[in-house]
Parts: C-alpha cells; sequence; structure tokens
C-alpha cells in the first residue's frame, strides 16, 4: 500500500479526501447523535440503577440546564427523551396516531394496549361523559354519600366519631361514584364489579412491573408464571361474566327508551368497526376504569390533605358550597361550576402535589423534527417534566406557599374568568398535556372531587387525628409521588 501511495500523489490525495470524509461525516453523525445531553447514567451503566434513589435530584437537575430545551433520561422502564413543554404546540400538530401512549410497552400482555389501536376512549370522554357531567351530578353525589355511610358502620370511635384510612376509602368513593356513571344502577352496587373496577388495575400495573424485570426474550414464557398475571386475567374473566350479559341485553333492546345513560351504552353507542365486538367493549371498560380511578382518588387524596391542615379553608369553601347547593335548589347543571374557590383550592393542591415528575409518556411512531431543528428518531419514548415548571418561580409567585384562593383570584381579573381552572389546559402548563392529547376525563375527574368534598363537608367536620395539624410527607417513587396512603382522617357528622 505504502508503494503504491508514494508511487502515486494523486492517489495519496484521494486517499486523504476519502478519509477526510468519513471521518467529517462520522463526527457530524456522532455528533448528531450526541447532540442531546444526558441526565443520569446511560442504560448500559454500571450504576444505571441510580434512578431509584435520586429520580427527585436528576429531574430537577434536568430542569436547571435544560428548561427550554431536550435532554435524554434513563428512567429503568425505558430510556426517554425529555422534551421541554415550550414544544406543546408543535407537538399538538402530529396526529394522535403518531405519537401513542405508552401502554403497550408498560403493560405488555396486560389486554390495555387496547387504547393503541383505537380513539374510542378519547371520543367517549371528551363527548358522552362530559356533555353529561351535570345530570350524573346529583347521583354521583348520592353514591357517594351511600359508599361512605355504609363503609362508616364499620368504624364508629366510642365518642360517635368515624377513623378512616384516607386514601383506601377514597378509592372506594371514587370506585362507587364511577360504577355508577360507567355501568349504571343494576351493577354499580354488585360487589363483584366493584373489586373487579380496581383489582384490574392493581393486577395490570403489578404484572407490568414485574414482566419488566425480565429481558424482552423471555417474557412471553414468564408471563404465565406470574401471579399477578394470573390474577388480571381472572379479573378479566369475571368482568366478561358481568358485563357481556348486561351488552347483549342492551343490544336487542337498541335502548329505545334512553333508560341507560352510563359509559357502557356511550361506548356501545360511539363504537365503530371491530371496536363495537363485546369482549372488546369490555376491555376498553377496564382501561377506562385504569385511567379514571386511581388518578382521581390519587389527586382527591392530596385535596383532603391538604384541607385538614388548613381548618379556616374548610369553613371557607363549606360556606361556598352551602351557599351555592341553596341558590341552585340542590346540585343541578350549574352547581359544580359555580364553586370557584374550591376549584382553586384544588388546583393549588395538585401544583404542589403532582402524581409523578413526568406527563405526556409517549412513543413516537415517526421521526420528529422540532422547531429548533433537533430530530428525534422515530420509536424513542419521549415525556415532558412537568413537576419542575409547578414550583418555577418564573411562573409562579413564592411558589412554595400553598395560597388557596392563588387562581381564584387570577380569574377575577377582567378576560381571565374562564382561565386558571382545576380543568383547564394550557400549553405552558402541561398538568394534563394539551390539545388533542389532553385528558378526555378532566371535566368529569373535577366532578368527582368537587362532589367527594361537598359530602365530606356537608355532611361531616373533618380534621386529622389527635394533635396533628400538618400533612404527612409525599413519598418518591422513581417517576411517581405518591401522598400517604397510611393517613387516617376523623370525620364526625354534623348537626343538620
Ligand atoms: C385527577 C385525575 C386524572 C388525572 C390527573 C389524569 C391525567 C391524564 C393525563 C395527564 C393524560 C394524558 C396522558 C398523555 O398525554 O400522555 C390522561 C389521559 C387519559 N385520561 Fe386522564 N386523568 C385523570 C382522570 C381521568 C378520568 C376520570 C378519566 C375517564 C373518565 C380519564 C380518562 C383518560 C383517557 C381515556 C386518557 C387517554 C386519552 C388518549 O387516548 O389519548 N382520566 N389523563
Amino acid at each position: 500500500m505504502e508503494d503504491l501511495l508514494s508511487q502515486s500523489p494523486f492517489l495519496l490525495f484521494f486517499t486523504c479526501i476519502v478519509a477526510f470524509g468519513i471521518w467529517r461525516f462520522s463526527t457530524i453523525f456522532t455528533s448528531s447523535r450526541a447532540a442531546f445531553p444526558r441526565i443520569g447514567p446511560a442504560p448500559d451503566a454500571a450504576d444505571n440503577k441510580r434512578f431509584v434513589t435520586e429520580s427527585f435530584q436528576m429531574i430537577q437537575e434536568g430542569y436547571s440546564k435544560y428548561k427550554n430545551g431536550i435532554y435524554k433520561l434513563w428512567t429503568l422502564d425505558m430510556d426517554r427523551f425529555i422534551i421541554s413543554h415550550k414544544y406543546m404546540s408543535e407537538l399538538n400538530k402530529v396526529p394522535r396516531s403518531s405519537v401513542r401512549l405508552t401502554t403497550s410497552e408498560r403493560y405488555e400482555y396486560t389486554g390495555m394496549d387496547i387504547c393503541e389501536e383505537t380513539n374510542l376512549q378519547y371520543e367517549v370522554c371528551a363527548g358522552s361523559l362530559t356533555r353529561n357531567i351535570g345530570s350524573l351530578a346529583q347521583t354521583s353525589y348520592n353514591e357517594i354519600l351511600f359508599a361512605l355511610n355504609k363503609k362508616l358502620k364499620a368504624v364508629s370511635n366510642d365518642d360517635g366519631s368515624y377513623s378512616i384510612p384516607l386514601f383506601t376509602s377514597l378509592i372506594d368513593l371514587v370506585t362507587s361514584s364511577t360504577a355508577r356513571v360507567f355501568v349504571g344502577p343494576d351493577l354499580c352496587r354488585n360487589p363483584e364489579w366493584l373489586s373487579t373496577a380496581t383489582g384490574h388495575t392493581m393486577a395490570v400495573q403489578k404484572a407490568g412491573e414485574e414482566l419488566l424485570t425480565f429481558p424482552a426474550i423471555v417474557r412471553p414464557v414468564v408471563v404465565h408464571f406470574l401471579k399477578s398475571y394470573r390474577q388480571l386475567r381472572s379479573s378479566a374473566s369475571v368482568a366478561k361474566r358481568l358485563l357481556l350479559p348486561e351488552i347483549e341485553k342492551r343490544a336487542q333492546n337498541n335502548n329505545e327508551k334512553g333508560q341507560y345513560q352510563d359509559m357502557l351504552q356511550w361506548l356501545i353507542d360511539t363504537a365503530q368497526g371491530r371496536d363495537t365486538e363485546p369482549e372488546r367493549l369490555v376491555k376498553m371498560m377496564l382501561f377506562l376504569n385504569m385511567a379514571a380511578i386511581h388518578t382521581t382518588a390519587i389527586t382527591a387524596t392530596n385535596v383532603f390533605l391538604d384541607l385538614c391542615a388548613r381548618p379556616d379553608c374548610i369553613d371557607m369553601l363549606r360556606e361556598e358550597i352551602l351557599q351555592t347547593v341553596k341558590e341552585d335548589g340542590g346540585i343541578k347543571t350549574s352547581t359544580l361550576p359555580k364553586l370557584k374557590k374550591l376549584d382553586s383550592f384544588m388546583r393549588e393542591s395538585r401544583r404542589l402535589n403532582t402524581m409523578g415528575f413526568l406527563t405526556f409518556q409517549r412513543r413516537l411512531m415517526v421521526p420528529l423534527t422540532l422547531s429548533s431543528g433537533a430530530t428525534i428518531p422515530r420509536n424513542s419514548y419521549i415525556s415532558m417534566a412537568y413537576q419542575p415548571i409547578l414550583r418555577d418561580p418564573a411562573y409562579y409567585a413564592s411558589p412554595l406557599t400553598f395560597d388557596p384562593l392563588r387562581f381564584y383570584n387570577l380569574r377575577q381579573k377582567e378576560g381571565e374568568e374562564e382561565k386558571h381552572q382545576f380543568a383547564s389546559v394550557d400549553a405552558s402548563e402541561p398538568l394534563w398535556t394539551f390539545g388533542k392529547f389532553s385528558c378526555p376525563g378532566r371535566h368529569w375527574a373535577t366532578a368527582q372531587i368537587k362532589l367527594l368534598v361537598m359530602v365530606f363537608l356537608l355532611e361531616f367536620e373533618i380534621s386529622y387525628p389527635d394533635e396533628q395539624t400538618e400533612r404527612p410527607e409525599n413519598k418518591i417513587m422513581g417517576t411517581k409521588i405518591m401522598p400517604s396512603v397510611a393517613q387516617k382522617i376523623v370525620l364526625r357528622r354534623r348537626e343538620s
């Protein structure tokens, strides 16, 4: 080779050009691959489990360095591109089918990937459910009160008060009111349905977490040996046994007299093509339970923990509720939107107590080029770190102070009356994500939490036990943030 090159200066020059070209191409290629900075260890690093104990620090570091940019983060279940919320409006222009939920990755083999095959879940929640909130509010209030009174029979203290574990009680109450609206009056008090509605979600989550600890190649085999997977198959078959005859009955009756006003009926009415298959409707119902119940119960737990820490707010909100119910002569369509102080309190509670650090946990089905010029490859997992936005002094004055009327006061300004609500969506603050991706059940979630607070404040005095005045610390578990699940609260019936 040396001989050949020394004999031919042209060949030497040509070889240098090619070598330079290869070097340049490889540096451009690697630098564009390396264009995304990383926070924390890479997936294959020796310390790749650091996210378990350091998620908070990593997310804060990512936000302080790249709040307007993009960085990579290994969160144990997936390697993600954490994208600034400033790209939310751009992302909203991408078709829904190109930016999919990550359910099938996290809950492989559980059947919950049905949500990635259709938009039915979105249409039915954003459409019929949302339209019917007003007419179902009083019914839901009654169902919550019924379920709470039933629960209290078993837990009365000597002095006539009741001590209840807050989180599990709220799971039960939300399950009852969701069941009333999802499956109607005949099934909603069926203990088997009630335990299936929440039990299936727990089994799906457990199976998902357990499966991820095995390499992908062995998962199709391992899955059949997991207890959680057997549990979810058994709860799915209970759901089929209970719902299939109901679907059959309604198919024959065709809801001619309009007697069914519930999610099952809206699913039947809205579904098209394959989605009309009864077994798929059952799966969809289980998916909707998964999307609706724990999310609402966790958010409501935070609201009650904040309320018990602020007795003066309890009085203020009770007064607002009493006055509004009196004005409306009961709980009418107009009632819940009028509870603006409660709405503000709920939003402030959620601002300081999100359910996790990340939102918009999606998978790109196409490469995505953003206005900055950065291209995120196809099949990447993307997320937004929204928790730090909500504590950023650039957006909130005294961000760490709980100001119950922060959003109520903002709504007093001219032109802002309809903004800053608990269910509002805003590209700059992706609490529910945004646009066509935003949570379609958020108005129902808002209504349910308001109805829960109404039941507790109208019927009871509520407080922490004994001398406790402060809310317990939240617990961080990787990407998730949970309120105390052990905290009890004390209820005393109010004189009517
Ligand atoms: C406080 C309670 C809730 C919270 C915090 C919450 C939050 C969210 C968020 C952030 C998303 C968007 C995820 C993303 O873009 O990647 C979402 C999606 C969704 N939520 Fe909610 N949600 C709540 C309650 C509910 C309820 C009560 C329902 C139904 C009745 C519901 C149904 C859904 C559905 C079906 C989706 C998926 C929409 C799609 O296909 O794109 N959610 N939720």
